[in-house]
């Protein structure tokens, strides 16, 4: 029998615990059952109480101020005293049955991610062995943030980054889309959902206003220098958004946590990369289906 979780990650502040409440809330509207954990050590005021807290192993603020440590490094050390004390995650995770949908709350500091295996080695436990929770990363980026180009295209790179550590499958999200305010933006923000290598070139920030021709792109080196922290960080942007478009890698779902239609369209796209509904079809006794089989032949 599998189990069905969902990862919820992304950098600090960008909407991961308030996505959490929306989808469990959704979930409950839809009958659906919901197990919650927070893996933040450092969370605090819960709109659900979760059903497992990190912070009843251990807590970021006990850690910084016992051991020393800032709150990265506290962190980690959260982390590897989980890892050594799984069974509190384990344990009660073996008794969720196949109909609940499993939402890891998780922290906001990007190291966990990128620079340490601890993450990889937990997933790798919850993802095999008795668990076999079939799971995907719901990776959260903030709209306001990737509509400036060079920081979507550094933020698509921490995205593909955590895809490449993880190995699992992985729906990106851009939060916060009640921000987007006026329909330029809105209409811009679409070239954000599939980019394309294009999306570098036309960068308004690149253009200048001439006063006699409109708008123009800007042709001077020096002044380009001053754009985008120059040409060569063009060229780079460039090059990482050909990597993006030639191999189709990232693209990004709208959430609007305040419309309950658009945490459901990022909830069914979660549930195709964990194969949710398909685990709940009604599955015929193997008797019958070895019969069918037999049936049919026979028939031909
Ligand atoms: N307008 C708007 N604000 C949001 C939305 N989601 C989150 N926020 C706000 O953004 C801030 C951070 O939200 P959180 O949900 O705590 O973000 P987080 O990613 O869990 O943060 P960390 O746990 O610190 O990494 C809070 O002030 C939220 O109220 C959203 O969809 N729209």
């Amino acid at each position: 029998m599998s189990k069905f979780g969902t990862l919820v990650m992304g950098p600090a502040g960008a909407g991961k615990s308030t996505f959490c409440s929306a989808l469990i809330q959704h979930l409950q509207n839809n009958k659906r059952p919901c197990f919650y954990v927070n893996l933040d050590p450092a969370a605090e005021d819960f709109a659900f109480e979760p059903d497992i807290d990190i912070k009843d192993l251990i807590s970021l603020e006990d850690v910084m101020e016992e051991m020393s440590l800032g709150p990265n490094g506290g962190l980690i050390y959260c982390f590897e005293f989980l890892m050594e004390n799984l069974d509190f995650l384990t344990d009660p995770l073996e008794e969720v049955t196949e109909d609940y949908l499993i939402v890891f709350d998780m922290p906001g500091q990007i190291e966990l991610y990128t620079h340490v295996p601890i993450l990889p080695d937990l997933v790798k436990t919850l993802m095999r062995g008795s668990l076999n929770i079939n799971m995907c990363a719901a990776y959260l980026l903030e709209s306001t943030f990737v509509i400036d180009r060079p920081k979507f295209f550094a933020g698509t790179l921490s995205a593909m980054s955590a895809m490449l550590m993880l190995e699992m499958p992985h729906v990106n999200i851009l939060s916060k889309m009640d921000l987007i305010k006026g329909n330029v933006a809105k209409r811009d923000m679409k070239r954000f959902l599939h980019a394309d290598a294009t999306l570098v070139e036309d960068d308004p920030s690149r253009r200048v206003e001439d006063e006699e021709e409109g708008s123009k792109r800007v042709a001077d080196p020096a002044a380009k220098k001053n754009i985008m922290g120059g040409e060569s960080f063009h060229r780079l942007n460039k090059a990482v958004a050909q990597l993006i478009d030639d191999f189709s890698m990232v693209s990004f779902l709208k959430l609007d946590v305040q419309d309950e239609d658009s945490v459901g369209a990022v909830l069914s796209y979660i549930d195709d990369a964990i194969q949710f509904h398909e685990a709940q079809e009604p599955k015929e006794p193997k008797d019958a289906v070895e019969n069918d089989i037999y049936e049919s032949a026979m028939d031909r």
